[in-house]
């Protein structure tokens, strides 16, 4: 298989994995997997389940090491780093930093997730009110989410998909260059969808995101590109159209003969 070399002129590329593998125990659970993600782009990552998109993921956010490979944040090898550092770097995950505390407001979980990259996370004995400095930038992520009108309501009043969206908002007071999204329509209806949808394209203007996800619509409708998984390999790539037409895809994907 041959891959696009990203044209000098066209989208950076952010983040880059090249030749990424993952063993379990002689298992092979990913193998030889290329992939480039660009600013400003939603890619999408689907494939049947024990494709190995959760194993990419993991490896990508270094929550586990590669058995081959090398993967590259923003220029920089990070193949060895540790999560921590890579989140630090600009690279996090809609799950693992984001922390929604039900009984705070809006208003109140964006100061506790904007304190972190601020240094002052162990200031734990200082009251909640103390972190209002913070409150200009806590807004303007409000208003990029759409979460202006529940601002100061409780977490815990919100619907599913509100949640959802302020979980992506807390990821975002670190203000990744990349960010992955592991499901991020799991659970919701479809009004939700739609909203969670419209939020994601939003968020992806200034930043790459990579999403696993399994509703083929919402990725036909805002990825602008699509890696296709099967047995831990990438078996096509490209736009949804191009890819929900592939022979391999239909069969292996879509349980569709070709
Ligand atoms: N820690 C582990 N030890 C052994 N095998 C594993 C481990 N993690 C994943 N696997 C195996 O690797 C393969 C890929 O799993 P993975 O969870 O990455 O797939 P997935 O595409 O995310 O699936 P799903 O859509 O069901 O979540 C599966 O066969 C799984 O059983």
């Amino acid at each position: 298989m041959t891959y696009a070399t990203p044209q000098a002129d066209g989208p950076r590329v952010v983040l880059s994995a090249r030749g990424l593998g993952k063993d379990f125990a002689g298992f092979t659970a990913v193998n030889n997997v290329n992939l480039d993600l660009h600013h400003a782009q939603i890619h999408a990552l689907i494939g049947p389940n024990g494709a190995g998109k959760t194993t990419v993921f993991n490896l990508l956010t270094k929550f586990l090491q590669p058995t081959r490979g090398e993967i590259t944040l923003l220029g920089q090898d990070i193949t060895k780093m540790k999560p921590d550092r890579v989140a630090r770097m600009g690279m996090v995950r809609s799950f693992q930093i984001s922390a929604v505390f039900p009984h705070l407001t809006v208003l109140e979980n964006l100061r506790v997730a904007l304190q972190r990259p601020n240094g002052l996370a162990t200031q734990f004995w200082k009251p909640l009110s103390s972190l209002e400095t913070l409150d200009p930038r806590a807004d303007e992520l409000i208003a990029e989410l759409g979460l202006s009108p529940w601002r100061d309501r409780r977490a815990a009043d919100l619907s599913y998909g509100r949640k959802r969206v302020l979980e992506i908002a807390t990821t975002l007071a670190l203000d990744p260059q990349v960010l992955l999204l592991d499901e991020p329509m799991a659970g919701m209806g479809r009004e939700d969808v739609a909203m969670v949808a419209d939020i994601i394209r939003n968020v992806a203007k200034t930043r790459a995101v990579l999403m696993v996800e399994h509703n083929l619509s919402v990725v036909a409708d805002i990825c602008h590109h699509v890696t296709v998984l099967q047995r831990g390999e990438i078996i096509a790539e490209g736009d949804y159209a191009t890819v929900s037409q592939d022979a391999r895809v239909r069969t292996a994907y879509m349980g569709v003969e070709a």
